[in-house]
């Protein structure tokens, strides 16, 4: 379950992240967030439930504003932008949400055809065609193509949701708990696509989540969130190599070999 080495460029920072802050009220969420994400790598974010791991990737997405410090995202510094540049920026970066439902009332099919249809202007029916055939292959499941959501298992459910998210092409992946809700089984069939969509869609992502068999199959690296700030970056064993009291129950009561 170790993971494979993937294809990383150290010279390019897709997200570049310094001295990052927000609170909200008095609480002080994310204190002080230094972070690089390198192109082609996927790096997971680990925290215990309300450390700021979410509100981290809505500040990155644009959805948050930070109180203080600067996100580059794809060489566009957030703090700057028009909403016009950040809505051209957004599609440029893929979002997996624990709650990005499918629509219930539409196809397999059409529930993939809709990002294309708002997004791509002018796209021709043979072009979404060949788009919409080609996410479900990477994602196994071209059988489903005219099935109902209803007619789906979680997993795979899961699955056409990553493909939705695909289908426009995405740079950066934001994944957010993507196993969260899921069987053991299913939830490393995940990490695998994970995988998959790293090396076939040459992607860096950011993985959010505190599964640690996720951690350990997906990440090429794992930073982890304590107090506010990334206290340990580096590989999953380097991570855990500690007897820091913050860092060792969450290995302990949670990691299952
Ligand atoms: N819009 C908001 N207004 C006020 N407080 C917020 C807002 N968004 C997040 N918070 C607070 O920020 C803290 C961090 O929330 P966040 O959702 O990022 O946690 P998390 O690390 O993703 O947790 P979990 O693993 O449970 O999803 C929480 O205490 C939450 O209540």
């Amino acid at each position: 379950m170790e993971k494979q080495k993937a294809n990383i460029d150290l010279n390019n920072e897709v997200i570049r992240i310094r001295g990052l802050q927000k609170s909200f009220g008095d609480y002080h969420v994310l204190r002080g967030i230094d972070l690089d994400l390198y192109q082609g790598e996927n790096l997971v974010v680990l925290g215990r439930s309300g450390t700021g791991k979410s509100v981290l990737i809505k500040l990155i997405s644009g959805m948050l504003y930070p109180d203080a410090g600067t996100i580059n995202v794809l060489g566009n510094e957030l703090t700057h932008i028009t909403e016009r540049e950040m809505e051209s920026l957004r599609i440029r970066i893929g979002f997996s949400f624990q709650n990005s439902a499918l629509y219930d009332s539409m196809t397999v099919r059409q529930n993939l055809e809709f990002p294309l249809v708002r997004n791509r202007k002018g796209i021709t029916r043979k072009e979404i065609d060949t788009n919409v055939h080609s996410v479900l292959d990477a994602v196994g499941l071209s059988q489903t193509i005219n099935q109902m959501p209803s007619e789906l298992s979680g997993g795979q459910r899961k699955r056409i949701g990553i493909a939705r998210t695909l289908i426009l092409n995405p740079e950066i992946m934001l994944y957010d708990e993507p196993t969260a809700g899921l069987d053991p089984i299913t939830c490393i069939e995940i990490n695998e696509l994970i995988n998959e969509v790293q090396q076939r869609y040459n992607t860096s992502s950011i993985v959010i989540t505190h599964d640690l068999t996720c951690a350990k199959m997906v990440g090429d690296r794992v930073a982890m969130l304590l107090d506010g700030q990334f206290q340990r970056v580096g590989s999953f064993d380097e991570v855990f190599a500690t007897d820091d009291a913050r860092v060792k129950p969450f290995y302990d009561y949670n990691f299952v070999e």
